[in-house]
């Protein structure tokens, strides 16, 4: 598999402030991969510096094999940027600003490809309206478009979904999945967990511009060793003494006992079998990403 992607050793710092600490990355072509961070981590510091448009300190930064600076048209021809920010010139409708950013890579006969990306994002009603009548979401599906214009293999997505209607959310990630399926490297930021969940099979989490995680969803999900509760209803309802040092919740009838490992749930069943009390219901809930995200913000102190 080809590397999309390749991060080395990637210093930045804005005056004193170190906004990226020896970032290393790399990203296959083809993933769906989800860059994540509370505000200020450095992900849009980190995909500015993946676009070309801010010089790194240190380290290196290639797309599809090319350096991002020194093979920068080659580098930027690959890439397609949904930038966080609505920028946009108020003067031009849809078509037209799309027209313009093709001719920015040099494309003369894009028509057809404009008219097509117009429909998929549903941009049709929209495509000689000014730029200035759109609402926020719409806007939102242009700068998406304005992306795609030169077809590149990678597209970063930096908060894409921010401000956007759940509806309009659904049909934008339904496009970029299928992007995806059709073998574009997508790379997302975002601070919806749930979306970064159900969509990206990669996770980097950043935190204070460095790296403190890095996996597969799956994996960064079920390496987690906390998290995981127990929920129990009764009879009779009464949680032995011995348990209670793990109660973290008792809800609804429900008994809340924290679980450090699986092997713990068979000692909590054993010792309500020994006190003759019967479970009327368990639930088991797993951690999700949310959860990771949390206890890796809280845990992890990036070294100085
Ligand atoms: N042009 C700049 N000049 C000075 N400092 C900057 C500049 N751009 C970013 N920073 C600082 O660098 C750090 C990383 O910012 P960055 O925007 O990359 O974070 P982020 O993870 O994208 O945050 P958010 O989730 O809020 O978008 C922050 O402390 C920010 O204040």
């Amino acid at each position: 598999m080809s590397v999309a992607i390749e991060v080395h050793q990637v210093c930045k710092y804005y005056g004193s402030l170190c906004a990226l600490d020896h970032v290393d990355l790399k990203i296959e072509a083809g993933e769906f991969f989800a860059l994540l961070g509370p505000n200020g981590a450095g992900k849009t510091t980190l995909i500015n510096t993946i676009a070309g448009l801010a010089i790194t300190d240190s380290g290196s930064i290639h797309v599809m094999g090319n350096h991002v600076i020194n093979q920068y048209r080659q580098a930027r021809k690959q890439l397609g940027v949904v930038p966080q920010e609505l920028v946009f010139d108020p003067f031009f409708t849809v078509r037209e600003t799309l027209k313009i950013q093709s001719g920015y890579y040099g494309i003369s006969n894009s028509a057809s490809w404009i008219d097509e990306i117009i429909d998929r994002l549903g941009l049709t009603d929209k495509a000689d309206v000014n730029m200035r009548a759109l609402s926020g979401g719409m806007k939102r599906r242009v700068m998406v478009a304005q992306a795609l214009v030169h077809k590149p293999p990678v597209i970063i997505l930096d908060e894409p979904t921010a401000g956007v209607d759940v509806e309009l959310r659904q049909s934008l990630w339904d496009f970029i999945r299928q992007l995806n399926i059709e073998g574009h490297t997508i790379v997302l930021t975002t601070h919806y967990l749930e979306e970064a969940e159900a969509l990206c099979n990669r996770v980097a989490m950043l935190k204070q511009g460095k790296i403190i995680a890095l996996n597969s969803m799956q994996d960064l999900i079920n390496n987690m060793t906390v998290g995981y509760s127990l929920r129990l209803r009764l009879q009779p309802d009464s949680l032995p003494s011995i348990l209670q040092d793990k109660q973290i919740g008792n809800h609804n009838g429900f008994y809340e006992l924290k679980i450090d490992a699986h092997a713990q749930i068979e000692l909590i069943l054993a010792r309500l079998r020994e006190e003759n009390i019967q479970i009327l219901e368990m639930q088991l809930l797993q951690p999700d990403l949310e959860d990771v995200f949390v206890s890796m913000m809280k845990n992890s102190i990036p070294e100085m």
